[in-house]
């Protein structure tokens, strides 16, 4: 059950009131809109405020590093040094207007997601903290006004004829459709409604001894109420900090090979059959893999081991900062050069973002080259699969096309949820694709061909590059699905999956309603993949962040391996706009459980925009032998190394895969082997499928409210919901596992589902 009303359609301010906002009391962080006071005409510009602050790293993505800020006219800046910015080197900027804004008093956290760009920033002193949360409101109202003054104006110029103004049309399509950004506030995740932070007017009085020179006249004797304060402060030009003496250290010193140049020169021609195996064209299309120098025998294959071979010594010499590109405009993080805070537990909790590996290096900026030069290479390839994917007898379109829903607001679905998973948040049909989270868990394996690659793969660090292509391809999917929600599975859903034509058969289970998780597992000749999806979700206001916890399993047999990985991050950026995108990002360790030999590590690298290439879902990896030294390196975009092109008419059909449409096929001879939990049976969906929207809508409703009601009579006979299919246990680590009991296939079988007792769902 959601235990949510459905919201309504269509856009609402949300509510100021904190106690009207039950649905966030459980969650870790308190969030809640405020109005931001915009009615102000003729609003004083704010005075300039710079300073370094900590940041969130991209890359890695745990840990913090000093950057400084400068917040003028509205327009927040930030570089790596004061000197930077003067010189115009900047790392990002953005409209701190068209930004949502939560603080965390107690963490003296700052967030600021403006939908493309998400800032997490950390003060080092309750006064900074103070000084930056007023300036920041100072100059979200003062551009908001003006942006308002800018609107009164253009009418005013509609209505007396005259020219339109050019910008106008620039600011309403930035405000995209998302009311007036307001600022949010949130607290760790002991706290409960009533202690969440005050707002800003309510900061601490102890913030008037602000460290700053230029406010030591504030200090002392005169009382200041905050009101005064903010405005003083929201005046004054400051700078926050003194900037550092000037170091020695250069940056950028010469570099003669650089590894990305050495990277850019192979193509899908260097990855010839010899290497990765004639029988899979897929391969190159995900990965420009590095081999290893005893495997090189042609003339360019030695030119590359020669490259590689000098990469590798330089970075041996220096282990903490590999090479990178060697463009000199390059920036690039120095781990000497980053402070590493060291995070309260609070925080890192709020950083959400840990992982059992800390890595200094960074991301290799020049793939983006490599992967442009590779990608030329193979729309030349004559290997290229063909457009058309092979017949398979199943479907190739879905009965009809998909709702447009680009008139429902999301607005008040997501506030009204703030906290929750998404994946319990009811959301009007128009927003549902026809498939549930148990048939998109099984899109994991639209590229089971490499898996059956690896297990025919001897060399055991080319067998990981083949598990590393795999752990990747679940993810391309993403790029033409973020139009639409899956279904929630109702809690013992089930879903099988028999494909003879790829050799594997699949069976998931809702075994879990709070959390939600989903099960799954598939089984082949040649391996064995499953695992258990539940995760967390952070919503900053235009972006959500969803943090999937549990790992992806898979073994081979034939060599007797144990694969284990995570998932990364995924955030749906500009989640409440029709301008919404997915991005990954994060860092996948895949371990083999039963060798040591090697290991692998796969990064999704998080977009910046201010580098030379646009590194948009670039995806880096290594596998690295025992002794922590890389055999292979691979790299790609998630979203280009699709072996199969999307069909032509994928918008139509909710941005569909091939596999994807064949996903809720429900064929005659199918039908009497499922059990009645199948999800091809859930009536809402189907109906979705086959275009009835306003039918499936109200069925969807009464689906829900009958799972609501069943886990009502069950608590009240104080009975829980026990899977059918699998069972709760702990992995070797020590983790909460679901496993598959082994009893699909054998009821299915014998006697067959219609021959045993079944949940009666909808
Ligand atoms: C508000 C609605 C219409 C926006 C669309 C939401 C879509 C894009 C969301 C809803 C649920 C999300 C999925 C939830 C869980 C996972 C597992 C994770 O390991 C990869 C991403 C993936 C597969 C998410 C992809 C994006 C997703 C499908």
């Amino acid at each position: 059950m959601s235990g949510l009303d459905k919201a309504p359609v269509g856009w609402h301010k949300p509510s100021h009131s904190r106690s009207s906002s039950t649905a966030s009391s459980r969650h870790s962080r308190q969030m809640e809109m405020c109005a931001g006071g915009d009615s102000l005409q003729d609003m004083a510009l704010p005075g300039i405020c710079e300073g370094y602050l900590m940041k969130k790293r991209k890359w890695p993505l745990n840990g913090w590093h000093k950057r400084y800020f400068v917040l003028d006219k509205g327009i927040l800046k930030y570089a790596k040094t004061q000197h930077d910015i003067s010189k115009g080197k900047l790392h990002g900027s953005l409209d701190v207007s068209l930004a949502v804004m939560s603080i965390n008093k107690k963490s003296k956290r700052i967030d600021l997601d403006a939908g493309d760009n998400l800032y997490h920033m950390m003060a080092k002193s309750y006064d900074l903290f103070y000084i930056w949360v007023t300036k920041l409101s100072a100059h979200r109202m003062y551009k908001k006004s003006e942006a308002v003054h800018m609107h009164n104006g253009f009418l005013q110029a509609l209505s007396h004829g005259g020219n339109v103004l050019p910008s106008v049309a620039n600011l309403m399509q930035r405000n995209g459709g998302v009311p007036d950004s307001s600022y949010a506030y949130y607290e760790s995740s002991a706290s409960t409604l009533n202690e969440a932070a005050p707002p800003v007017a309510e900061l601490p009085t102890a913030s008037r001894g602000v460290n700053s020179k230029k406010l030591q006249s504030l200090d002392g004797s005169q009382p200041f109420n905050n009101g005064e304060l903010q405005r003083i402060i929201s005046m004054q030009n400051l700078t926050l900090e003194k900037p550092k003496k000037k170091s020695n250290k250069m940056w950028g010193h010469s570099r003669t090979l650089s590894r990305v140049e050495a990277l850019g020169m192979l193509s899908s021609n260097h990855l010839s059959a010899s290497h990765l195996g004639a029988s899979v064209p897929s391969i190159p299309d995900y990965v420009y893999s590095q081999i290893s120098p005893p495997n090189a025998t042609s003339p360019e294959g030695k030119k590359i081991t020669q490259d590689i071979c000098a990469v590798r010594s330089s970075s041996r010499h220096s282990s903490r900062r590999a090479p990178s590109v060697a463009d000199s405009s390059a920036e690039y993080f120095d781990a000497s050069d980053n402070i590493l805070c060291e995070t309260s537990s609070e925080a890192s909790d709020e950083s959400g973002l840990s992982g059992d590996t800390t890595s200094n290096s960074e991301p290799e900026e020049g793939h983006a080259t490599a992967t442009l030069k590779y990608r030329a290479s193979i729309s030349s390839s004559p290997n290229m699969p063909s457009a058309v994917p092979t017949d398979t007898g199943r479907r190739t379109t879905l009965p009809a096309p998909g709702p447009d829903n680009s008139h429902i607001g999301l607005m008040t679905i997501l506030y009204n949820n703030i906290g929750k998973d998404l994946s319990r948040v009811s959301m009007p049909i128009p927003l549902n694709e026809p498939v549930s989270l148990l048939q998109r868990l099984c899109e994991e394996l639209e590229y089971s061909d490499l898996l059956d690659t690896a297990s025919r793969t001897e060399d055991p660090y080319q067998r990981m590059v083949y598990i590393a292509a795999f752990a990747i391809s679940g993810y391309a999917t993403a790029r033409f699905r973020n139009r639409y929600k899956p279904f929630n599975p109702i809690l013992g859903e089930t879903f099988e999956c028999v494909r003879e034509d790829r050799g594997f058969r699949y069976i998931s289970e809702q075994v879990c309603h709070h959390p939600p998780i989903s099960a799954c597992h598939a089984d082949s000749e040649n391996f064995s993949f499953w695992q258990d999806q539940r995760w967390k979700n952070k919503f900053w206001g235009k972006s959500l962040e969803i943090m999937p916890t549990g790992m992806v399993n898979v073994t081979l047999p034939k060599f007797n391996d144990h694969y284990e990985w995570n998932k990364v991050v995924t955030c749906i950026h500009n989640v409440l706009s029709q301008q919404r995108y997915l991005e990954h990002y994060g860092e996948v360790i895949i371990r083999n459980l039963k060798s040591t030999v090697c290991t692998c590590k796969i990064t999704f690298v998080k977009s910046r925009y201010w580098g030379s290439d646009s590194n948009m879902n670039e995806v880096q990896g290594t596998v690295l032998d025992q002794a922590g030294n890389v055999v292979h390196r691979f790299g790609g975009l998630w979203h280009e190394g699709i072996f199969y092109p999307q069909p032509k008419d994928h918008f139509t059909y909710y941005g569909f895969s091939s596999f994807a449409m064949e996903m809720n096929e429900l064929t005659p001879e199918l039908k009497p082997l499922l059990p009645p939990t199948d999800t091809r049976l859930r009536p809402d969906q189907r109906m979705l499928e086959e275009g009835r929207v306003d039918e499936a809508d109200k069925l969807k409703d009464d689906i829900e409210n009958k799972q609501r009601d069943r886990r009502k009579a069950m608590s009240k006979k104080g009975e829980e919901h026990i899977p059918r299919f699998f069972r709760k246990t702990l992995d070797a680590a020590g983790r909460e596992v679901w496993l598959s009991n082994g009893t699909y296939w054998k009821i299915r079988e014998n006697p067959g589902f219609m021959h045993t007792e079944n949940l009666d769902l909808w």
